[in-house]
């Protein structure tokens, strides 16, 4: 390639990652949910780019986790003591997963948490990481480490939306992507919280309707997220008050 040609590339390059980072702090919850009366744990949604391209890095969980075992997800846990926030959280998880020192992520934002089928409130911390990053798999909790591109989660090539009923009994509808990685030919299946964490960050990047339905008002993406988080969020109360 010319060296023309490679600086227009990683010009485009920043002028993207420039973009998204902007588009991500308008969109910041901060500490907004943090003192919800739930257990906690934080995911971080690892941004890379690749040939040019955004991307996210995503893991899968070791056959013999107890939870979740052989499921695509983030890499992340539940909050400990020590935790000063959630990002803290995400970025010792990934530490502990990944082999991803904290200090080589650039964190962006805390998106609109989620809830685990455990009733934990789910952060999702975005970070830029080093395009040179190769992760090391920790084998206790990770069995492979994979890159997609974000774009995935707005036109995928294979994708079913499936009924779900939460753990509160609250109806709606999970996103199921099914990505093949050419170079590796290795399938993965992200779905649930993972998937579901993966479409709001690629529509507050790309800004951009996606080839399938989504339950957002893309003119309003931060308020239609949050009411259908507090939506989420009634039910399990009164599921725990019914349960009393
Ligand atoms: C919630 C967790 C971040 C906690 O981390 P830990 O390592 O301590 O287990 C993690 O379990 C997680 O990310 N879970 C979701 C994994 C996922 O998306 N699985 C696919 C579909 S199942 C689903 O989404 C139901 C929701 C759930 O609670 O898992
Ligand atoms: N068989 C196993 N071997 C190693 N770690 C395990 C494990 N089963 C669960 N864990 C880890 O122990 C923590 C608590 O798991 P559980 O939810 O099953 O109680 C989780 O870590 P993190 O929260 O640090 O990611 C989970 O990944
Ligand atoms: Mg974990």
């Amino acid at each position: 390639m010319a060296a023309a040609e490679r600086e227009a590339e990683a010009k485009g390059r920043e002028c993207s990652k420039e973009e998204a980072r902007r588009r991500l702090r308008e969109l910041d919850v901060a500490d907004k949910f943090s003192r919800l009366p739930l257990p906690k744990a934080s995911v971080l949604l690892p941004l890379v780019v690749r040939a040019g391209r955004l991307c996210l890095l995503l893991t899968l969980r070791a056959p013999q986790l107890r939870r979740s075992p052989g499921e695509v997800c983030f890499p992340g846990g539940k909050s400990e003591e020590n935790d000063k926030d959630e990002i803290d959280t995400a970025l010792r998880e990934a530490k502990e997963e990944v082999g991803l020192p904290p200090e080589k992520v650039e964190v962006i934002c805390r998106l609109v948490p989620g809830i685990d089928k455990m009733n934990h409130l789910v952060t999702p911390v975005v970070g830029f990481i080093e395009d040179t990053f190769q992760a090391t798999p920790n084998p206790d909790e990770v069995s492979d480490v994979f890159v997609m591109p974000l774009e995935y989660f707005i036109r995928p090539l294979n994708y079913m939306a499936l009924p779900y009923k939460t753990s509160s009994g609250y109806l709606t509808w999970m996103h199921c992507f099914t990505y093949h990685d050419h170079e590796r030919n290795k399938s993965f299946k992200i779905w649930g919280l993972t998937a579901h964490f993966a479409v709001f960050l690629a529509l507050v990047v790309f800004r951009t309707k996606p080839t399938f339905e989504v339950d957002y008002d893309l003119d309003n993406l931060i308020s239609s997220a949050e009411s259908k988080f507090m939506n989420l969020y009634a039910s399990v109360n009164e599921k725990k008050k019914s349960n009393l």
